[in-house]
Order: C-alpha cells, then structure tokens, then sequence
C-alpha cells in the first residue's frame, strides 16, 4: 500500500501559547504546512492540528510589550475555508497563532529566533498560493505598496466601512502597505490612474463595482505609455452592487458562492497572496469612432436594460438585479437588430500579418515578470474617447472629453460603416429579447452566466435569446443562471456561441447599451478580444 512520505521539517520548536501562559506547543513547519500539537503530561495522547500555508497570509515577530520581560513572539495569519453549518457555502475565517519565544535569556535572542520562525513561516506562504492548474502566474512585487480606490457610492454605499472592517488588517497582516484614495466625482479615479507615476505602486486595486475599474482600465489604456502601463497588476475588492469580476475571480478558485461579506474577504485574502494572471480584454469600437476597453460584458436588450433601470434600486445591493429582473418581465420587449460574429474557431487576422507588437515578456514592466508574449499587442493606434458632448454615459463626463484611448489594432474589425467579412457569421434572427457577450463567467454576484469563461480564454461568449420566448421560460432561464445550469435547460430560444469579434446593429433609435455595466453610445457597435492584454491579482 502506498503511504503519503512524510514531509521534511524544516523548524521544530516547543513554545508557549502567546495568550494562556502555561500551555505548551510542538510545532513543526514542513515546506506546506504548520502543525501545532499541544503538549500534554500524557504525551501519548497529543492532540493538534494542522494549517496548510496556502491560507497563510503573512507571519511578523515582535518583542513582548513590557521592558523587563525578554520573551518574543510571532504571530502567523490564517484564512482557511469555513463551511457553513448543514451548507456548502461558507468562507475564509481569520485564524490567528501566537506563540511566545522565551528560551534565551536575553530578549535580542529570543527576538531573533521568533524572527526566524516569522520569516520561514512568511517564505513558505509566499510559495504556496492559490494557484490552479494550467495558469500561468506572475507574483506581485512588494516594493512599494498598493493605490487603493475607493468609490465611497458603490453599492449601499459602504465600501469604505467594508474596507477597514474586512481588509484593512488583513493587508497589515500580509505586509502590503497601501495608499487609499477616495474617489471624489466620477472619472476622478481614470484621470488619476491616467497621470499617476506607475512605477510608485505595485498594484492598483479598486474598492467599489466593476464601474470604477472601467474607469482603470480606461484610465490606463489612454496613457502614452498605454503597454506597459495595462501591465500593471489590478486587484479588485468588491463593494458594489454587481461585483461581476470579483464573484468571477473567487469562482476561479473552486470555493462555492457565499454572502458578499465572504466574497470581499475571498478576493482580500487574493490579494494578499499576489498571484498575478493575465486578464482578457475587448476593444469596443462605437459609431462615433470612440473605442474603450472593457473587461467584463457588453449587453443590449433585456440584460443592459436591467442593468441601469435596477439602479434605482441599489439600495437593495446584490439584489438590485433579481428586482429589476422581475419588474422588466411584466413589460417583456423585443429589440431588433442585426447581429453577426466571428467564430472562435475561425479568426485569422484580416490583414494575414502577425500582430506588429514585439515579443514582449508577460510582464515586461516594473510589476511582475513572466514569459509568453501577448498576442494581440500591436501598434499603438489613436481613437477618440467615448464621451461626446450628445452622448453623456454613466462612465464618461460629456462637458469634459476625455483623451483618446490608444492600443493594439483590432486586426479582426472593418470599419463600422462596412460589411462584416464574409467568413463572419450573420444571424438570421433580427428580433431579439437580449443579446450578451461575457468574457468572466459572472454577471453578477449570484448569476454564473458563462460557467465555461476563465481570465484568459482568448474568447467572448456570445448568447442570445431569439423573440419569442414566454416571460415563464425567460425567469426559469434566469433562475438556472444562478447555478449556470441555463445553458442545460434546452430553451430553443437561447443561443450560445463562443466568438473573437462580434459587431450588433441595433434598428430602433433609442436604447441601452452598455459595457461592463456602464452605459455607452447607442447605435451600431463592434468589439474584439485582445487575448490577455491586462493583468490582475486573481487566483
Ligand atoms: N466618488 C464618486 N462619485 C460618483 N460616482 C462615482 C464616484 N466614483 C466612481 N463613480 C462612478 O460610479 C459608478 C458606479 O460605480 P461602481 O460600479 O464602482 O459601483 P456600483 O454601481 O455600485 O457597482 P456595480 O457596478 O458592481 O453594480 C461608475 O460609473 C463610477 O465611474
């Protein structure tokens, strides 16, 4: 019979617990783990428990509080995964171990020897992380500390108490210092990620919806120095209402679906563990010219008017959506368009040419280093922004144009005002109840609506809903969202196709279309992915 070999141990040492005096500790650290065994005067009958260091944010050793006492400490940080009672949800839970260094006499040796403890137990966490198969990782410098952005706004308006009741120790916990920033006005956190000195922070990490890191992105995407600066690791601490990418990043890592709280504390404990991937994004190019860059979604019809017309709602948090859903199915619409697509399978470059852009490293900037090259990385192209002075959006200030996004060349687009390629597909259908392209598998906290997305497929996931569903089959479909067992139900109306490039001509003049959940120019609209081209701390 095969037996697992036992690790080698690395450190062993007898300490006192840090609260309780008298009780005594084995521990013993391997390469993954910390095993704890309490001493008892019948040795035999040990009991102890074992932390695996992959729930290990960071580890710190300091000397006792009094002058004359020469012990030392060290305390490790723990968030291993809780079930719930009688559930498979559940979260991380902070477990904290202190113990006490006294066996020299003197306090700079025993200083000394719960440093050593602190620093292995640190190394060996910051080599056990939550990785999965087949991704590739970067890890996330720690030199100079992150830029957190706040939305004070977003969701019920409490990102800012979330934050310091949920994150802030954890990141003292895990040696991050950071720097936060609360946004003052819409686009303040896109002019300041714009301008900001990049090579002062080793991540820029919002606290709020996917709206403000829209805004990042955008900001990032409008720099001179647009290729490197994508490159700079993102991170994202949900507090708002949709929090799309952040229930996408925490489904990444296996873990069931939990309450927001245990979704913030999932993404924070991310964060903390700094494994950088690479993170898929579309270019949108609108009637106007305008182009920006999206991460998450593009919706028009039933999805994107949902969407903003829930905003009123929001007050309700994560629940916004499943009022809004019901409340626009009493007033089921058709939307009628034209919608065509490339399919995954078949998407040469239009032009035949390989993507001008030279073989960069993952991560060629200050962040984070890694191999393979991006793909779709070309030269930079200039394109107007999105706002216009007719055209406000949620995400853009009108009466102040912002600066052009720059990027690589769409190399699988023509322009709007011509035909799509003849080698797309054009869908027969022109009445529609939504059309969606999703490049995360989330579309909200408790809708699973692309179960087959990760960070960097390469791919949107294009589905559609032909008129003629019944308002029954539409909520049943959303109901098995919640699961991402839609795609199962067998409903003819619903269609699923995975894409590069999509182009949706809607034919009523007035609609909705937005991106990532922010409301964009309405009218003819095209988008390509860009196969990893950003990068965000995700496990
Ligand atoms: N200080 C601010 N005041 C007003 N609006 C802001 C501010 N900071 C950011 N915004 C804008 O608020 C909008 C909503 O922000 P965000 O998406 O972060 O929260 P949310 O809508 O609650 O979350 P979700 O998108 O997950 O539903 C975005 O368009 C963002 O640009």
């Amino acid at each position: 019979m095969d037996e697992k070999e036992p690790e080698a141990v690395l450190l062993y040492g007898e300490f006192a617990a840090a609260a309780g005096g008298k009780v005594r500790f084995a521990l013993s650290l391997t390469d993954t783990e910390l095993a704890v065994q309490r001493i008892t005067a019948a040795s035999a009958g040990r009991t102890g428990t074992v932390h695996s260091l992959r729930d290990c944010v960071g580890c710190r050793a300091f000397r006792a509080e009094e002058d004359e006492d020469p012990g030392a400490y060290f305390s490790a940080y723990f968030y291993p995964f809780r079930r719930r009672w009688m559930s498979s949800a559940g979260g991380r839970q902070r477990l904290e171990l202190c113990f006490r260094v006294a066996a020299a006499r003197d306090s700079q040796g025993n200083l000394h020897e719960a440093e050593r403890w602190a620093r292995a137990i640190r190394e060996g966490s910051a080599r056990h992380g939550p990785r999965r198969r087949g991704v590739t990782y970067g890890e996330m410098r720690r030199l100079r500390g992150l830029m957190l952005l706040v939305n004070p706004h977003s969701g019920r308006g409490q990102a800012l108490s979330l934050f310091s009741n949920h994150i802030q120790r954890m990141l003292t916990e895990a040696g991050l210092p950071h720097t936060l920033i609360v946004t003052e006005r819409q686009n303040h956190a896109r002019e300041l990620v714009r301008e900001a000195d990049l090579t002062k922070w080793d991540a820029l990490v919002i606290v709020s919806g996917d709206g403000l890191l829209f805004e990042v992105v955008n900001g990032l995407m409008e720099r001179d120095d647009w290729e490197e600066a994508i490159q700079t690791p993102l991170g994202i601490l949900p507090g708002g209402s949709g929090n799309a990418l952040a229930a996408s990043i925490h489904h990444y890592t296996g873990s069931p679906p939990g309450s927001s709280e245990e979704l913030l504390v999932s993404c924070g404990f991310l964060l903390c563990k700094g494994l950088v991937s690479r993170l898929d994004l579309a270019s949108v190019s609108l009637a106007s010219g305008h182009r920006l860059f999206s991460f998450l979604s593009l919706a028009w019809g039933f999805v994107a008017d949902v969407d903003i017309e829930s905003e009123k709602y929001r007050y309700v948090g994560a629940a916004r959506f499943t009022v809004g859903t019901l409340v626009r199915l009493a007033s089921l619409r058709v939307y009628q368009g034209r919608l065509a697509y490339l399919p995954a399978e078949e998407s040469p470059p239009l032009d035949g040419a390989s993507p001008q852009g030279q073989a960069t490293s993952f991560c060629s900037s200050v962040f984070c280093q890694l191999p393979k090259a991006s793909p779709d990385q070309g030269a930079a192209h200039t394109f107007h922004n999105s706002c216009n002075s007719n055209n406000a959006t949620k995400g853009c200030r009108s009466e102040d144009p912002l600066p052009a996004s720059r990027g690589p060349s769409d190399s699988l687009l023509v322009p709007l005002e011509q035909p799509v390629p003849s080698h797309w597909t054009v869908v027969k259908e022109e009445n529609f109840v939504l059309v969606l392209a999703m490049y995360q598998s989330h579309l909200a906290e408790d809708l699973l609506a692309a179960p087959g997305a990760s960070l960097e497929d390469g791919v949107m996931h294009l589905f559609y809903i032909k008129a003629g569903i019944s308002r029954a089959a539409l909520l049943r479909l959303f109901l098995a969202m919640e699961k991402g067992a839609h795609l199962a139900a067998g409903c003819p109306n619903l269609v699923y196709v995975k894409v590069r490039a999509l182009r949706l001509e809607p034919f009523t003049p007035k609609g909705v279309i937005t991106v990532d959940g922010e409301v964009v120019e309405y009218g003819p609209v095209q988008a390509q992915v860009h196969d990893g081209l950003a990068r965000l701390i995700a496990g």
